[in-house]
């Protein structure tokens, strides 16, 4: 479904963003993954790729940093020539109580998952607006952009941002064949969570608001991006895909 394109994807040595990387490979993309901090994942996650016959590059950088998606796009084209698909994906949720919530706190989580996705959407878009051809945008938002988080007070409106984002891009881009979706995980076991669910009374509550009867896994993720990103998709645009095993729609 990707044959011969060349995929970028932030926050990609873990999780969501680790399955999309191999899922695009699968699919036939080559591929170029940015990361924070963690080089051994990120390492074997090229080796992965290169397993599966694809190209890719890992190339380091903080999405808060504005300056960090002009390289990592300028990397990418440098390695691939092109960039014809964006996966915004990192993102920090580092739970906390509403009432004595660090300034801090909040400034670093507006800044990576809201103002990282926005200079990864807009640096990409400018290199397809230049390449002249179109392309797709997908950013990994959340089932949090549509319902509240008692400890994610901070984090929901990043997620609802990432969403609105999308909806706002897919009129400003659509005039160059640019398409921008988004994709809304329910809860998904990953190190973002790993801690919050490490408490077996929530995770079992959780667990059972789903109607598909588990949480979700970062492979379920991988198909509905790759989808996105693909010409299979391509009359979608500012659409907004639940994955969620059911959650969302699950009042009682
Ligand atoms: N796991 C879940 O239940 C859900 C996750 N999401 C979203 O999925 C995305 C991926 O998270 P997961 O795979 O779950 O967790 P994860 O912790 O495995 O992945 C997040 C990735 O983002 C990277 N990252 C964090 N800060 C960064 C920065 N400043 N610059 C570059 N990279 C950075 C991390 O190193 C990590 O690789 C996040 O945006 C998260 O909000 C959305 C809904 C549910
Ligand atoms: C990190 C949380 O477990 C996860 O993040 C989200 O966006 C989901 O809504 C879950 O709360």
């Amino acid at each position: 479904m990707l044959e011969g394109k060349t995929v970028l994807i932030t926050g990609a040595s873990t999780g969501i963003g680790r399955a999309a990387a191999i899922g695009a490979a699968q699919h036939g993309a080559d591929v170029a993954i940015n990361y924070a901090n963690s080089d051994g994942p990120a390492a074997s996650c090229v080796a992965e790729i290169e397993a599966l016959g694809q190209r890719a590059i890992a190339v380091k950088g903080d999405v808060a940093d504005p300056q960090t998606a002009q390289d990592f796009v300028a990397r990418a084209v440098d390695a691939f020539g092109k960039v014809d698909v964006m996966v915004s994906n990192a993102g920090i949720c580092p739970f906390h109580a509403f009432l004595d919530m660090p300034v801090d706190v909040v400034e670093r989580t507006f800044k990576v998952n809201l103002h990282g996705a926005y200079f990864m959407v807009q640096a990409a878009a400018q290199q397809m607006v230049k390449q002249g051809h179109g392309g797709s945008i997908v950013a990994v938002s959340s089932i949090s952009a549509l319902v509240g988080g008692e400890f994610q007070t901070h984090y929901t409106p990043t997620k609802a941002g990432v969403h609105s984002l999308m909806q706002s891009t897919a009129i400003a881009l659509g005039r160059h064949g640019i398409r921008c979706n988004s994709v809304l995980p329910g809860t998904i076991l990953t190190e973002i969570n790993k801690d919050d669910l490490a408490d077996i009374e929530k995770r079992e509550y959780m667990e059972k608001r789903v109607p598909l009867g588990r949480l979700g896994a970062p492979d379920d993720l991988a198909g509905p991006i790759v989808f996105l990103a693909s010409d299979m998709a391509a009359y979608v645009t500012g659409a907004a895909l639940l994955v969620d095993g059911g959650m969302y729609v699950n009042l009682q």
